[in-house]
């Protein structure tokens, strides 16, 4: 009886989300979104500091292919170092960073019944010179990958310069497109995880990330 009523009350809670809603379609539409302010300068700001306090620690360690249990460290792959987060201890900043994902989850769940029960999300750092070669995120042997997010931490006089650009590889028509992101702070870009390659050229100044990924069971 409680839980019903629950249930009712969630409904007639439901509000719609234009920013939400946008997302949902360009994933339909073409497997992937590019939100340009998903965090805002501040936002941005607060998890820069927090990463590179971190990296300062000497907590980020060089990344590997293949899964959390199974890595392979491929400097020819991939160049970048990580850390992954851990929403249990979060950081005030981190916080801010998991109530904004877990309230665009909990909005897929309802409205697409997405089935997004697991999520898992690191910081990286690309030195300069460093970049991660063309792959599909489920390479990684994790067919529970269902959408990829980035988040760009970058700061505010980012140029095209300095490399880095996510390049998302699609197919138009049995046609390969390149579409290069830039990755700008506070920028978002969410795609599916089994569908899409996806490539980091070589950046030119150190870039830094949010990289995870929403899983089914
Ligand atoms: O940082 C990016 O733009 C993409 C990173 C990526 O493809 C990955 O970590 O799997
Ligand atoms: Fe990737």
């Amino acid at each position: 009886m409680i839980l019903k009523e629950k249930e009712l009350f969630e409904q007639v809670d439901f509000e719609l989300n234009e920013l939400y809603e946008t997302i949902i379609d360009d994933i339909a539409q073409q497997k992937y979104s590019i939100v340009d302010t998903f965090f805002n300068p501040a936002e941005v700001d607060l998890l820069r500091s927090t990463l590179i306090a971190k990296h300062k620690e000497d907590a980020f360690k060089k990344a590997a292919i293949g899964n959390r249990t199974n890595e392979l460290i491929e400097k020819s792959v991939r160049g970048d170092f990580i850390l992954w987060m851990n929403e249990a201890t979060a950081e005030p900043a981190e916080s801010i960073f998991f109530e904004k994902v877990n309230d665009l989850v909990q909005y897929l769940n309802r409205t697409c019944f997405m089935g997004i029960l697991h999520k898992e999300f690191h910081y990286a750092l690309y030195p300069e010179g460093t970049f991660y070669k063309r792959h599909l995120d489920t390479f990684q042997n994790d067919g529970r990958r269902k959408l990829s997010m980035v988040c760009y931490l970058n700061n505010e006089d980012w140029t095209p310069e300095n490399g880095g650009e996510l390049s998302i590889y699609t197919n138009n028509n049995g046609k390969e497109e390149e579409l290069k992101i830039y990755p700008l702070p506070g920028r978002m870009v969410i795609f599916e995880s089994q569908e899409l390659e996806h490539e980091v050229k070589t950046v030119r100044v150190p870039r830094l990330s949010i990289t995870g990924w929403l899983k089914t069971r």
